[in-house]
């Protein structure tokens, strides 16, 4: 798991570092230049040089080490200075004077040759510390550099592109475009969050000597990259003796007539995941046609007709009897009664929730329903239900992900998971795991009742919540990604990322 932090937190860790280990600043910037001018090597072209553009605070100071550093393994090396020396931070004041004595100069940025392919250009204008759009001499230093880039330079940046909101991962304009950035000591929201994920190119991550323990001294909530390993380790091994009943059985409350391929594709992703036992709930009149996409579904027949409402309520809490998850949603009749089922239904039933699709939906005009749940609830909305959800626009949604994926789970005490390219899944606490698996051929109808179906198995199954959804999140991006290598992003259906991706993924993780 990768920790990420924001820039108050990135201060109270420094501030640890010094306080535990004794680690002064100037050495972590020391260690941080020094990491950057590596990665910077790796970009030069045959015949190529390094200009390097540094700016007032301690971001400016990484770069002018690297410079160093790069000097003193014999590359020619172009310094540009951007901002009034008086307001120079005192380790980047004691970085130029030290550069010096190396033999190099600073220059302005008009004195600069510009440059060209072949050659790398270290953005260490701003980092973290950058409070507002740059202006006059350091708009016209990002100008510079994105030109730059557009003659073939590559672009290193140091911690973050300059320009670009470290915290949340928006970008001001200008704002410089890199192909790679590194992140000295731990990640930051805006290189794991789009646009700035983007907009980093590849992210290098480098020790800078602050210890993994500093982290555990930050305050507020955290973020995190779950990578595969995390995911492997949340699915236990399996006992010789185990039965079909070890395993847990999903109780599936979805489909309709029209609408009996989401609750098949739900009800077949739990059994690719484990789960002993899948039982279907729906009206009769699309029951068979359900169960006849797979023959391991069993099925409950809702008697009654037209939308799910409170006249269910009876059946569904019989249905829930003897299950350990549920999942509800995708494909549902839907009508005005359905939040108000829902709502009686979890206040009913000790068994764990997945909400999804039209059971978002029905519960996004009274979410308070929520409240009275007995068991732990997932819901899984798309930026589409997550807007209906917020009363906010889905343009919105997008441009704020972690923090109303955050306010959300943390304000229902639900675990929510919103989808989209690195799906965020957020903790009732406020926590958020961040996936990176996933392709763009998963946008395809069905996708999402995959997790729907892997979320509810990985309930069944008991894997304790949050690591059952963060897991069942990463499992089907990469089981996207694994399918998607045999169909390619167009060729990709839902039914692929279960029959083929799923089980590719299994076979990865078992142990
Ligand atoms: N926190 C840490 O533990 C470490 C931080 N380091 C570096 O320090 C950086 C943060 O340093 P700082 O806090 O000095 O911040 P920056 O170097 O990012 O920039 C802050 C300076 O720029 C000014 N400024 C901000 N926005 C501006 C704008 N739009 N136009 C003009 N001036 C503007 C501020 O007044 C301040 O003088 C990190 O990104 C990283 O590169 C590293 O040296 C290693 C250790
Ligand atoms: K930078």
């Amino acid at each position: 798991m990768l920790r990420v932090l924001t820039a108050a937190q990135m201060r109270q860790a420094e501030e640890a570092a010094e306080a535990r280990h004794g680690m002064p600043s100037a050495l972590l910037m020391e260690n941080a230049g020094r990491g950057l001018a590596e990665v910077a090597r790796g970009l030069l072209g045959p015949g190529g040089r390094f200009v390097v553009v540094c700016g007032p605070g301690n971001n400016g100071g990484d770069g002018l080490v690297a410079a160093r550093f790069l000097r003193e393994g014999g590359a020619c090396v172009s310094v540009v200075l951007v901002g009034d020396a008086a307001k120079r931070a005192p380790e980047a004041r004691r970085n130029v004077e030290a550069l010096k004595g190396f033999g190099v100069t600073p220059r302005t940025l008009e004195s600069v040759e510009p440059a060209r392919r072949g050659d790398v250009v270290v953005d260490a204008l701003f980092g973290t510390g950058l409070s507002r759009a740059p202006g006059g001499a350091f708009a016209d230093a990002v100008a510079a550099m994105r030109g730059w880039r557009a003659l073939g330079a590559k672009v290193v940046a140091a911690d973050v592109p300059s320009g670009l909101q470290s915290d949340t991962g928006a970008p001001f304009s200008p704002c410089v475009e890199a192909d790679a950035t590194v992140a000295f000591g731990f990640l930051k929201p805006g290189q794991v969050l789009e646009p700035g994920a983007s907009l980093c190119g590849q992210v290098h991550r480098v020790d800078i000597g602050m210890g993994g323990e500093a982290a555990k001294e930050v305050s507020g909530p955290g973020l995190f990259v779950v990578e595969e390993a995390d995911a492997r380790r949340t699915l236990p091994v399996r006992k010789a003796d185990s039965h079909k009943g070890t395993f847990g059985h999903v109780l599936v409350v979805a489909g309709s007539r029209g609408k009996t391929g989401a609750a098949a594709l739900v009800a077949k992703a739990a059994l690719r995941s484990g789960a002993g036992l899948v039982t279907v709930a729906a009206r009769a009149d699309a029951l068979d046609t359900i169960q006849a996409h797979s023959v391991e579904i069993m099925g409950i027949p809702l008697e009654a007709t037209g939308p799910l409402g409170l006249g269910d309520l009876d059946a569904l809490v019989a249905a829930a009897e003897g299950k350990d998850a549920l999942v509800i949603g995708p494909g549902i009749p839907r009508g005005d009664e359905t939040g108000a089922l829902l709502g009686e239904l979890l206040a009913r039933v000790e068994v764990p929730a997945v909400l999804d699709a039209d059971a978002l939906n029905a519960v996004a005009t009274d979410l308070s329903v929520l409240r009275r749940a007995k068991a732990p609830v997932v819901m899984t909305p798309h930026p589409g239900e997550m807007a209906r959800l917020t009363g906010r626009s889905t343009k919105e949604v997008q441009a704020h992900r972690l923090d109303v994926a955050r306010q959300l789970s943390s304000g229902l005490k639900v675990t929510l998971v919103l989808k989209g390219d690195r799906t965020l899944t957020s903790d009732a606490d406020g926590r958020v795991y961040l996936n990176t698996p996933g392709n763009p051929g998963m946008a395809t109808g069905g996708s999402g009742d995959v997790l729907s179906g892997i979320c509810g198995a990985f309930l069944a199954q008991s894997f304790p919540v949050p690591e059952a959804i963060w897991t069942a999140v990463y499992a089907h991006g990469l089981a996207g990604d694994l399918a998607a290598r045999k169909r390619g992003h167009l060729g990709l259906v839902a039914g692929d990322i279960v029959e083929q991706g799923l089980c590719e993924v299994w076979l990865r993780w078992e142990r």
